[in-house]
C-alpha cells in the first residue's frame, strides 16, 4: 500500500446497528438512527437534575457545511445551568424545537461531512468552538462575525448541542484537538477561553499591552483561570480575585502577580444613592480594595483593564478602580444584571465600558494554538461520568464546583485516553 494512501484511521470490527449503548463505538463513519442524549424539554425548566432528563432521539441530519461530530467528551458550562433553568431566556423561545440538547464544548472524532465541507474529513480528531452563524451577511464578510444578526451559540442557541453521542456542527466551529490532552481535557477549555481571549485581545485600542495590569474577578473560575494565563502569555500581570483562602495558591500557581480575598471587603452590590451616609461607607471600603490592587501594582497605579463577569455585585468597584482611559470589559451578569455606577468617574476619567460575547473563529483559533502548542494548562478541575451529567451542572448552580472547568465522559469510557485506539482496547 502506498504510504499517502493511509488514512492513519484505526480499523476494526464493529456492527452497524440503529443504536449503540454508551461507550459502543460505530464502524467509522457508520451514522446510527438513533442516539442517546440529556435533554431539557420546555415543561422541565427547572434545576439541572430534573429539566435534563436521558432520552433516545434521532441523530440530527446534516447540511452541506455541516459536520456530524462522535462526542467523545464535553465541557460543562452556566450556558447548562440557564438552559435547564430557561432563565434569563428559555432557549425554546429561540429555536422552538420540542427538546433541546445543551452543550457548547466537545472533543470528539468527525463521523460524516456535509457534500460541501472542504477542510474536515470522516476520522479527524477535533474541538468544537460555539459560535455559528449564517455566513451570508456584511458582518460575516469583512466584518466581525459577533456582531452578525444570525450569530448564535451552539448548544444554547440551538437545539443540538454536546450533551449526545452525536452532534451536527459547522465545519467553521470544527479546531484541531490538541493530541497530548486527553478526551476530556481537550473538552473542558474552548468556551471560556476563547472568552476570555477576545475579552483580553479583542477590542481595540484597549488590546492588552505587555506590563499592563488586569483586575481579574472570579480567578480561580472557568473564564479567570484561562485570563490569569491569557496575561501571562502577553506578558501582562494579573490580579486575581478569589472568595476563599483555599483558592489563593492555585490563582498564584497560575502566574497571578497578587491575589485578593473579595471576603476582606464590603463594597458589594448596587452602588449606594450618592452622597448617602451609605455612599461614604461604600467608598471607603472601595478606597480600601482600590490601595489593596496599588500594594501589588505600585502606589496611585490603577489597573489598565478589569475582566468582569459577575456584573452587579462587583460592577461599581470594577468603575471605579480602573484606571483613566482604562477598559472595563464584561461578558456575564451572573449575579444579577442591573449594574450599577458612579458616572462621574466614567466620564470624568474617560473610561471605556466594552461588553464581549464569545469568540469569532480567529479569536478561538488563536486561543486554540496556544494550548495546542502546550503554552497553556487545560485547568480541568473534575471529570464527571455520563451518568453524573446533571448533578455536575448542580455543583456549578451551587457555586460548589472546584476552581478551574469540568468534563463529562461521553463515548469515551475511562477518564486518561488520548486515542481512539485506546478507546477501542478498552472495549475487550
Ligand atoms: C458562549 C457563552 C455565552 C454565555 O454564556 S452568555 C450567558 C448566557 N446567555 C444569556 O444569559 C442570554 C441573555 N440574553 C437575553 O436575555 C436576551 O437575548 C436579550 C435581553 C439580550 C435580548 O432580548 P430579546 O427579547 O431577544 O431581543 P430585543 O432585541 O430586546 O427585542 C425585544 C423587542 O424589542 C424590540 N426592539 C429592539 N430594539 C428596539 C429599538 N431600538 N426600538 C424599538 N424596539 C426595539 C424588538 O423588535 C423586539 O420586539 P418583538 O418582541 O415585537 O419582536
Ligand atoms: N458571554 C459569553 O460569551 C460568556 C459568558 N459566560 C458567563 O460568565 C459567567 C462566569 O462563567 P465561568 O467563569 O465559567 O463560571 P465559574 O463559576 O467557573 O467562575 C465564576 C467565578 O465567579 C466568582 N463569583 C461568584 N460569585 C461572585 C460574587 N458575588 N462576586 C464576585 N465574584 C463572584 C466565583 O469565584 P469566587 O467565589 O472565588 O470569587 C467563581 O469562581 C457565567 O455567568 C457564564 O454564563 C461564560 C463564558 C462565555
Amino acid at each position: 500500500m502506498a504510504l499517502d494512501t493511509d488514512s492513519g484511521i484505526a480499523s476494526y470490527e464493529a456492527p452497524e446497528k440503529d443504536l449503540y449503548e454508551m461507550g459502543e463505538i460505530p464502524p467509522m463513519g457508520f451514522v446510527p438512527k438513533q442516539m442517546y442524549a440529556w435533554a431539557i424539554r420546555k415543561e422541565r425548566h427547572g434545576e439541572p437534575n430534573t429539566a435534563m432528563q436521558l432520552e433516545v432521539v434521532d441523530v440530527p441530519k446534516l447540511d452541506s457545511h455541516e459536520v456530524l461530530v462522535l462526542v467523545m467528551a464535553a465541557g460543562v458550562n452556566y450556558n447548562g445551568v440557564w438552559a435547564s433553568l430557561g432563565k434569563p431566556i428559555s432557549p425554546f423561545d429561540g429555536h422552538g424545537q420540542p427538546f433541546h440538547i445543551a452543550g457548547s464544548d466537545a472533543s470528539g472524532i468527525v463521523w460524516a461531512v456535509g457534500d460541501k465541507v472542504k477542510r474536515w474529513k470522516v476520522g479527524d480528531e477535533v474541538v468544537i468552538h460555539c459560535n455559528q452563524d449564517d455566513g451570508d451577511d456584511e458582518a460575516c464578510n469583512g466584518g466581525d462575525p459577533m456582531y452578525s444578526d444570525s450569530q448564535r451559540i451552539w448548544g444554547y442557541e440551538t437545539p443540538d448541542g454536546s450533551f449526545a453521542q452525536f452532534t451536527n456542527v459547522q465545519a467553521q466551529q470544527l479546531m484541531p484537538r490538541p493530541k497530548h490532552l486527553t478526551w476530556e481535557e481537550s473538552a473542558c477549555y474552548t468556551l471560556t477561553l476563547a472568552t476570555a481571549y477576545r475579552m483580553l485581545f479583542g477590542h481595540e485600542p484597549h488590546d492588552l499591552k505587555p506590563g499592563q495590569n488586569v483586575l481579574v474577578w472570579g480567578a480561580s473560575g472557568g473564564l479567570g483561570s484561562y485570563a490569569i494565563q491569557l496575561i501571562n502569555t502577553a506578558g501582562a500581570n494579573a490580579i486575581g480575585v478569589i472568595s476563599d483562602e483555599s483558592k489563593r495558591d492555585f490563582v498564584m500557581d497560575l502566574g497571578a502577580k497578587g491575589v485578593l480575598n473579595r471576603k476582606d471587603f464590603n463594597c458589594w452590590g448596587q452602588l449606594p444613592t450618592v452622597n448617602t451616609p451609605e455612599y461614604a461607607d461604600w467608598f471607603k471600603e472601595a478606597r480600601k480594595f482600590g490601595k489593596a490592587i496599588w500594594d501589588i501594582t505600585g502606589k496611585g497605579n490603577n489597573v489598565d483593564m478589569v475582566f468582569e463577569h459577575p456584573g452587579e455585585s462587583t460592577f461599581p468597584v470594577s468603575t471605579f478602580v480602573v484606571k483613566k482611559g482604562g477598559m472595563v470589559v464584561i461578558c456575564a451578569g451572573t449575579t444579577g444584571y442591573n449594574l450599577t455606577f458612579d458616572v462621574r468617574y466614567m466620564w470624568m476619567h474617560q473610561k471605556r465600558l466594552q461588553g464581549s460575547h464569545f469568540a469569532h473563529l480567529k479569536q478561538a483559533a488563536a486561543a486554540n494554538q496556544l494550548m495546542v502548542e502546550r503554552r497553556l494548562d487545560p485547568c480541568m478541575s473534575e471529570v464527571f461520568s455520563w451518568s453524573e451529567l446533571p448533578e455536575a451542572h448542580m455543583k456549578m448552580l451551587r457555586n460548589e464546583h472546584k476552581p478551574g472547568n469540568m468534563s463529562v465522559l461521553v463515548q469515551a469510557p475511562r477518564t486518561g485516553m488520548r486515542t481512539l485506539e485506546e478507546v477501542l482496547e478498552a472495549r475487550s
